[in-house]
This record gives structure tokens, sequence and C-alpha cells, in this order.
């Protein structure tokens, strides 16, 4: 029985707190008594069974199990002790009534607590059951109003104890009675209880919930507190160290103590966290000789050696901006772009199949045998520790690699020792040896650098396979037979570097403007190819490009380049012959003129084209280039004067010739009608439109003569004056101080065939007769010598190669012979003009002889011409009172029909 009163599902053990009462009932008398809770209602009159819904359950497992329970005394149970004695009384007749129907009902159906099963009711009934009921001790209001409730209706056991059976039953019948009714009370207050518990309850939750919050308040103050003290302290701390300057406006203001800063600082302390802002830009902390390519250690060596100062009023641009727009001058200007410490590319890694990496150079069969270690011819410096093999270490200057044997510096004073130093850099991180293999567009794989480059600094090896010329040829025929790009470098010793299997240097595409150049250097004796950046340095993120100046080998393996630059050549292959001439005429005579001018300016040796390292000779650079900024200006203008002095002699010599052309169409007996002339100049113009400009130089003239028809043998002197500066200013780049003029400046003419070369002088010539060409700022001494120089040359360099004609058009006739110097040979072109024949001299049909005939006269007159013009050039000449060299002997003879003959290497 223990067991089950502690069983959950138990009523017995769910009510043992609060049913004691009953429990302290006449346990006697309830034994035979069926327990009302488990008894249906047996009739309309048994109320308590009908009405009570709580007390089924209640009694009668109690009743059970209180039967052996001894009574407690009250004095133990106060509580069950007034709940007996403050059982209600039932009346009399209520009583006997509910006895009367309960004592039937107990006879007839209560066979389940007899038969000891009553145990076995329902759980489902229970769980029920169980809900109702309230569980722990009753509270005292509750005990209290009950027993105010049941004062006077409880039974007083005690008394109705008078011994009579009869008396006895009815009392405890009416006693069952009471309760039941007292049962139902009782569930009543329970509730009620219930309910108060629960209003109190709240109210202590509510008041738990506002001593939590202050508790919370509270802490949060003294948390506050703590940190201001701290912060005070620390403060004070700072300002005992402190100037005493600081320490005096620190204690005029107010004390950490006071009131209001203490709020002030809780008030701080509450603040949201803001982001705080760098005041020195993105590289805070970074000091300005801040080099991102060197160590950290050496960086910190070199901020304490310079102490430089930083500004931090305008941190950006960058350190390396700086360097760029006013430590190097030399370095002609240019767009701006991100310095390197801003910009720095996040390294891609690119795949390539099939390319072996070789980190140095590997003979490859005979090639070992066949190497012969060149003679090399030694070189030697004699560098101080101050020049550090700069610009002018003789080493350097001879592409040599300075070291122990040849320099006198020790590895950390030498500057020349570009492998060593590239051999450390790849030790170094990816930034450090500072390219990568990217992917182009149209170029298949390219290489750019992912770091800033100094001009003429090394970038990366060329190194890979050396093999033989035979070799080279065997793989070209049968390996790369069908590969569209080759790795193939001629080397020394009639070697081939293939770089199918080499460094990351094979990937560096062509450009007809590089910014690299490939240069062959001795490193201890052996010839080794290397990228080197060029004049204008290297900018992080640009491709490296350098010139190929392929051989093709075949016209087959020509390949289309693709660089896009400007002065793009077309081909990966040589430069065009048009374009190699005109660069080695012109321009380059007139570089090589400015930069030997320069350099005597400088007293530097012939054949360097360093920098002028010194602050001195820098300064005399740009004394130098003012002077011959202010040189060219005079030229120009002497120019312009020469031009007007050579009008003048072309007037003189025009109207001599003029005098000519008369005696010559007084002996010949051969006019021309102005008619006939202008069939001439149509038939010309639409079959040679090269020598519109020749027609436009002879009207010209006409309007000075009165007579508006060809002059024969009229000589038309040639304004070469006139044409030289815009020629020069065409080619010769701007002058901005730079010792060595980079090929990308020098200015590209397009090719051209050998027709449409004279096509564009004859328009040029027209251009510059139409219109006297504008002073130009770039003439120096030097180029209008070498431009002199060359020019008599050619003109003294030129022949008559004269062809017999043999197919004169039906129906024309030759009409005239343009002879032209060409600057690519030393031949003379010949260009010829037909003339549709006139009534008059198709009665007199032209043969080929006739026309032979009329061809060498014409040669004859045109020699004659040369002879006048150079005459006319003397004059010309004289009167210019320079050297500027003779004009282009141009002659105009008739012989036969109208044949004009022109010479020279101008039109
Ligand atoms: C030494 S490889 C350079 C790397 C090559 N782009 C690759 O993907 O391996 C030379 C080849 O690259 C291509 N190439 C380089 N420069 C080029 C250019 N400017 N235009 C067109 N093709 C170029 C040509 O096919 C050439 O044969």
């Amino acid at each position: 029985m223990a067991g089950r009163d502690t069983s959950p599902s138990s009523t017995s053990s769910t009510l043992s707190n609060i049913t004691v009462q009953t429990d302290r009932l006449p346990a006697s008398r309830s034994i035979s008594a069926s327990p009302p809770t488990s008894t249906p209602p047996t009739s309309h009159g048994d109320e308590a069974s009908v009405l009570s819904d709580t007390h089924k359950m209640d009694t009668p497992v109690e009743a059970r199990d209180d039967v052996s329970t001894p009574r407690a005394h009250p004095q133990a149970h106060p509580e069950a002790h007034l709940a007996v004695e403050a059982t209600p009384e039932v009346p009399k007749s209520e009583g006997r009534r509910s006895a009367r129907s309960t004592r039937a009902a107990v006879s007839t159906y209560n066979v389940q607590i007899l038969a000891g099963t009553a145990i076995h009711t329902p759980t489902k009934y229970l769980d029920k059951h169980h809900k109702n009921v309230l569980h722990g001790p009753l509270p005292k209001s509750a005990v209290h109003s009950l027993m105010e409730t049941t004062e006077g209706g409880a039974i007083k056991l005690e008394d109705g104890d008078s011994g009579d059976p009869a008396e006895e039953q009815l009392a405890s019948e009416a006693a069952e009675a009471a309760q039941r009714r007292r049962s139902s009370r009782v569930t009543d207050l329970r509730k009620e209880a219930f309910r108060n518990l629960a209003a109190a309850g709240e109210a202590v939750a509510q008041k738990g919930q506002e001593l939590l919050a202050t508790g919370k308040q509270r802490v949060q103050h003294a948390l506050r507190s703590s940190v201001a003290e701290q912060r005070t302290k620390e403060s004070q701390q700072a300002l005992v160290k402190s100037s005493p300057k600081k320490r005096a406006r620190a204690s005029a203001a107010p004390t950490p103590e006071d009131e209001d800063s203490e709020t002030e600082t809780e008030k701080d302390f509450v603040k949201p966290k803001t982001k705080k802002w760098l005041a020195q830009g993105l590289y805070l902390g970074q000091h300005r000789e801040f080099d991102a390519r060197l160590k950290e250690s050496q960086n910190r060596a070199r901020r304490r050696s310079k102490q430089a100062k930083e500004s931090k009023i305008l941190p950006l641009p960058m350190f390396a901006g700086e360097r760029m727009l006013n430590v190097d001058p030399q370095n002609e200007w240019r767009d701006f772009k991100l310095p390197f410490d801003t910009y720095n590319p996040l390294p891609r890694k690119v795949k390539v199949d099939g390319w072996v990496k070789l980190q140095k150079n590997r003979f490859i069969g005979d090639a070992s045998a066949q190497w012969k270690r060149e003679k090399q011819d030694s070189s030697q410096c004699y560098c101080s520790p101050e020049d550090g093999c700069g610009e002018a270490c003789h080493n350097r200057i001879m592409s040599y690699e300075c070291d122990s044997t040849n320099c006198p510096l020790s590895p950390e004073q030498c500057g020349n020792r570009p492998f060593a130093q590239l051999k450390k850099r790849a030790k170094g991180n990816r930034y450090d040896y500072g390219v990568e293999v990217m992917e182009t567009e149209d170029r298949g794989y390219g290489v750019r650098a992912m770091r800033c480059f100094e001009p003429h600094q090394i970038i990366v090896e060329y190194a890979g396979e050396i093999i033989t010329q035979g070799e080279c040829e065997r793989r070209m025929k049968y390996v790369y037979k069908k590969d569209k790009c080759y790795y193939l470098m001629s080397f020394d010793n009639k070697m081939i570097i293939d770089a199918t299997r080499g460094t990351i240097a094979r990937f560096v595409n062509h450009s007809c403007e590089p910014n690299c150049e490939m240069i062959k250097w001795t490193v201890g004796g052996d010839p080794r190819m290397a990228l080197f950046a060029g004049s204008r340095g290297i900018m992080s993120g640009e491709e490296l490009t350098y010139d190929y100046n392929f051989d093709p080998f075949s016209s087959k393996n020509i390949q289309l380049c693709k660089c896009g630059t400007e002065s793009c050549r077309g081909v990966l292959g040589p430069k065009p012959k048009d374009y190699n001439r005109d660069k080695k005429t012109m321009t380059s005579s007139i570089i090589s003129g400015t930069k030997r001018k320069i350099q005597d300016m400088l007293g530097g040796s012939r054949g360097s084209s360093s920098t002028p390292s010194s602050p001195k000779k820098r300064k005399l650079s740009s004394l130098a280039t003012t002077a011959l900024t202010k040189a060219k200006n005079s030229l120009a203008q002497t120019a312009a004067n020469e031009v007007k002095a050579k009008e003048s002699a072309a007037e003189l010599q025009a109207q001599k010739a003029s005098r000519e052309n008369r005696a010559l169409r007084r002996s010949s007996s051969m006019t021309l009608s102005s008619r006939r002339s202008k069939i001439v100049h149509k038939a010309s113009r639409r079959s040679l439109p090269v020598l519109k400009s020749t027609r436009q130089t002879t009207v010209s003239i006409k309007h000075k003569t009165p007579k508006p028809v060809p002059r024969p043998g009229a000589l038309k002197p040639i304004n070469r004056a006139s044409l030289l500066p815009s020629i020069l200013q065409r080619n010769l780049p701007t002058f901005k101080g730079r010792k060595s003029l980079p090929t990308s400046t020098i200015p590209k003419t397009p090719a051209r065939s050998s027709r449409s070369t004279r096509s564009a002088r004859s328009t040029r010539s027209a251009r510059s007769a139409r219109s006297p060409s504008p002073s130009s700022p770039n003439i120096t001494p030097a180029s209008l010598r070498s431009a002199n120089r060359t020019s008599s040359k050619k003109l003294t360099q030129s022949k008559l190669n004269f062809k017999p004609v043999n197919d004169v058009p039906r129906g024309y006739k030759l009409d005239s012979v343009l002879f032209t110097d060409s600057e690519d040979d030393d031949d003379d072109d010949v260009d010829m003009e037909f003339a549709p024949k006139t009534s008059r001299t198709s009665r007199r049909p032209t043969t080929a002889n006739s026309v032979r005939r009329a061809a060498a006269g014409a040669k004859r007159t045109f020699e004659r011409g040369v002879r006048t013009s150079r005459r006319a050039a003397g004059v010309g000449k004289a009167a210019a009172g320079l050297g500027f060299r003779g004009m282009g002997g141009r002659g105009e003879a008739i012989s036969g029909s109208t044949i004009r003959v022109l010479t020279g290497d101008d039109d």
C-alpha cells in the first residue's frame, strides 16, 4: 500500500495532503461504507453523488488507505484536526437521506472495493481527476475560510459517539454525507486558493522582475564606474609622463572625480562604437622611404638612415608617385599610373600545358662539345664606392656583370650585378620575382609585371636549351612543324636558345613599341640573355614586351603582329625595307647628330647612352637642352630666311631658264599650243597622278611667264629649305633632356612602294610649295648638317638610268620623262608620260627610233639642266650664306614632243 501511496497515479498519494481531513474521518466507520466516489448515483435523491464530480475518486482509496492509518493526533496534524473538527454538521434529515441511498448503493455496487480491485481504476479517469487536485498544503486562508464555512455544519464526531449502534450508524451516515458535501466545498476552496496562489505568484514574479532590473542597473553602473576609474587612472599616468604644459592644462580641466566628467565618461561608454578612420590614408604606418621590393629589415634600416619627416597632410599620391614626379626628372613625363605600392595585382596562377621550366641554360646534344668559349674581351671597372658602379661603370657600359674579378667594389657597394640580383630575387616571394604568366586576348600567353621595375633593371633571364643550328633546323622541320609559337632565339657561337623548355621569359610577346629589351650580357665570362626594363621602366600590372626583330626563316613563317601599337609594322618579322630606309636616312642621322652634339656639350664619352649621374651633369644637361632649343629656334629662323633667299634665287633662275627656253624653242621649231598643253595635262592627270605636283609647279611658274605654255628646258628650283624644317619636325622627336631616344619615339614611316614614295614626296613638296613650312623648334645644327650631308651625297651619287622606250601606246606619243632620284638604291627611276597625238604629229608617225632620239635629246637637255641647276644651287647657297645642299637638278626639255625631264631626290 505504501508503494501505491507514492505512485503519481495513485489518488491516495495525490490526495494525501489535502484530503487528510477525510483520513481523519472515523476510519472504522468508513470501512464498511462503500466509497462514494466509485458509486454511481442510484437514485435522484442521491444528490451528493450526482452533484459531486470530484469527490468520487477522492475518498474511496483514501478510505481504504486510511483503514489502517492510526488516527492522527490533532496536535501533530493541526490542519487535519481542524478539518476533522470543522467537518460540517450535517442536518439530520439531509444526512439521513443521503445515508440511506448511500447505504443502498454500498450493498449493491461497491463490489470492486470489496473485492479489493478498486486499485484498477482506469488510468484515464485517474489522470483526469489528477488535474483537478490541488497539490500541497492548503493555505491558511483557505483553511480559515473552510473553517468559517463549515462552522456549525461540522459534525462533532466525538459528540456523536453515543454508543447506540443505530445512532452510530446514523451519525456515520450523516458524517459521510457531510463529508461528501464538504468534499465538494473543499474542491471549490481549493480552486479559490489556487486562484489566490496564482495571483500571489504573479505579484511575486513582478516584484522579482523589478528587483532583477534594479540589480542589473546596479551592476552596469558598477561596471561603468570601474571602467571610468580605470581610464582616469590611465590618463593620470599619461599626464604624469607628459609635458608640464599638458599637465597644467589637465589640472585646469575638471577633475575626473567631478560628477559631470563622470557622467560624460559614462556617456562615452554608453555611446555606440563608431568606426575609427585612419588619419593618414591606406598605408598608415608605412614610411616614406618604404620600398616594396626590399625586405622588411632593409626597409627599417633605410628608414633609420633617412629619418625623413613625413607629411601628414597629403599622404597620397603615394611615395612611388612622388619619386616618379620629382626625384627622377630624367625619366620623361608620362601619364599617371597608380604606383606599384598602391596597385599590386593579385597573382593568378595560369597553368601552361607542356611547359617544362628550366632555370638556367642547358646544353643539348653536340652543343656542349661545340661550344667554344669565345674569348671575350675582358672588362674591368675602376669605380669608387661613391659611384657604386652606376651609369658610368665601364663594365655596365660593356654589358659585363661585375664580380670579384673585374670590380674593386664589394657586392653591397656595387650596383652592376643584375644577374646576382635576379638570383637573390628568385629566392623571395612571387612579388619579389615580379613576373607571371597571363593570358592575352589574341596572342596566346604573355607575361605581366606584378611589381614595378626601374628603367634598365633586369626582369628575367631568357634561358633554355642551347642547341646547334643543325639541331634547330631539325626541330623546326620535324618537331615544331605544326606549331604556331616558336621560342627560339639566336645566341652566341652560332648557337640557339630553345626556350620551349625554359624560363618564363619565353612567354614574353612582341611589340613594335616595346617596354623591355632583350640584351646579352657576359656573366663570369659566359654570355647570358635577359629581359631588361626599357627606359620608361615598368609599372605593376603592365604586360612585358620586347621587339623580336624576328627572323621568320621563310616567308611561310611570317606572322602578323597584333601588338596594336601606333607604329605597328604589321608583321613579327624584320622592319620593312622602306621603314629602314627612312629611319636610316633622315631621322637616324638627325638623332645621331643631336646626340653627338649633346654629348659634346656634356663632355661625356661617346657611345655611352647613360644618364648623367651627378647633379652637376644633370644641370649641365638641362642647360644644354635650353641652349639647344634656342639654337633650334634661331636655326628655324635662319631656315626661313634661307627659304626666301632660295625663292629669289629661283626666280632669277627661272628668268634665265626662260631665256634658254626661248632659244631652244627657236632652235627646235616646235611649239606647244595652249590647247595641247591642256590635253597633256589632262592625260597626265589621268594616267600618272604621280606627276600632279610636277604639273602644279609648272603651273605656278606659268603664272610668272606671259605665255601659259610649258617652258621647255626651264629649270624648276625646289624649295628644299622650305621642306627641311617640316621634315625635321616630323622626324625628330621633341627633345626632353633624355640622353638616349627610345626606338619607340622614332617616328615610323609607313611602308611604301617607290612610286608611292615619290607620290608622297611630291605631295609634300606641293604642300610645302603652297604653304611655307612653319619654323620648327626641333632643328639642331647637327641635324641640319647631317641632313645636308645625306642629301648632297645622294645628289652626287645619282645616275641616270635611262631605258629605251618601246611601249608607246597607240594614238599617244611620249610626252614627258620623269627621272627620280631614289634613296633606296643608286639608280634613278624613270617615269614617262604620253600625250595624245595631234593631227599634226599624227601626220608624222612616231616610231620607236624617233622616241629614242627624243629621249636621248631629253637626256642631253636634262644633263644640261642638272648643270644649270647646280649653278643655281650655288647661287642659292651663296644667297643663303649657309652650307645648304644644292637643289635637286631639274631640267625640262623638249625634244620631238613635250618631254619634261626631272631629277633629284625630291620632285
Ligand atoms: C615566344 S612566343 C610568345 C608566347 C606566346 N604568346 C605563347 O602563347 O606561348 C612567340 C609567339 O607568340 C606569338 N606572338 C607574340 N607576339 C605577338 C604579336 N605581337 N602579335 C601576334 N602574335 C604574337 C606568335 O605566335 C609568336 O610566334
